[in-house]
């Protein structure tokens, strides 16, 4: 058996440094984004609870709490705002790119195996955000349950 898989193999979200690190990452990340010649026009209207609620939905998708389906909305609900935004490819990669420059900026653990499940959920929900940006009607069910997002093929932390 997989040395990893016989221990106790925490979460994501435990792995990261819990809501304290999510928090910290997309405040971080936002005041950068209003600075970015390519990513500032895209997000002129957001709100002040923007980088929060974008916090506890990825920070819940990564095995945290519930804050973000116990406050503010659903998988559904957060497909909804991107709707309509006609996203472009080199807005996503800008916002991939500047989103990775945040977490090593913040500290957030650089091993490869974090790193991967990190970029392979920012590349999957980013296209998905493009994606849906042009739809013209909501794909996702309003009872929708929520990604769940893990190590994937490294199956847990980095082990020196
Ligand atoms: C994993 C990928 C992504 C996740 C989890 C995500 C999550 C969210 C969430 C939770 C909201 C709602 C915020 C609120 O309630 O105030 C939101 C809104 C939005 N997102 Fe994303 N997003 C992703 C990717 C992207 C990308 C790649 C872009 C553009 C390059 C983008 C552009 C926007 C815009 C323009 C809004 C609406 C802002 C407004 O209120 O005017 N998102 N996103």
């Amino acid at each position: 058996m997989d040395e990893k898989l016989s221990k106790s193999v925490p979460t994501l979200f435990e792995w990261a440094g819990g809501q304290p690190a999510f928090e910290k990452l997309f405040a971080t990340f936002y005041q950068r984004v209003a600075d970015d010649a390519i990513l500032s026009p895209v997000f002129r209207n957001m709100s002040a609870a923007h980088a929060d609620h974008v916090a506890k939905f990825v920070a819940e998708v990564f095995g945290g709490p519930k804050l973000y389906t116990g406050t503010s909305g659903s998988h559904a609900t957060m497909v909804a705002h991107h709707i309509g935004k006609h996203l472009t490819d080199t807005q996503r990669k800008r916002w991939i790119t500047l989103l990775l420059e945040t977490a090593d900026e913040i500290g957030l653990p650089d091993d490869p195996e974090f790193r991967s499940a990190l970029v392979g959920y920012l590349e999957w929900g980013s296209r998905i955000a493009v994606i849906n940006s042009s739809a013209a009607e909501n794909p996702i069910q309003p009872d929708a349950p929520m990604p769940v997002w893990g190590w994937g093929e490294v199956k847990g932390p980095y082990q020196p």
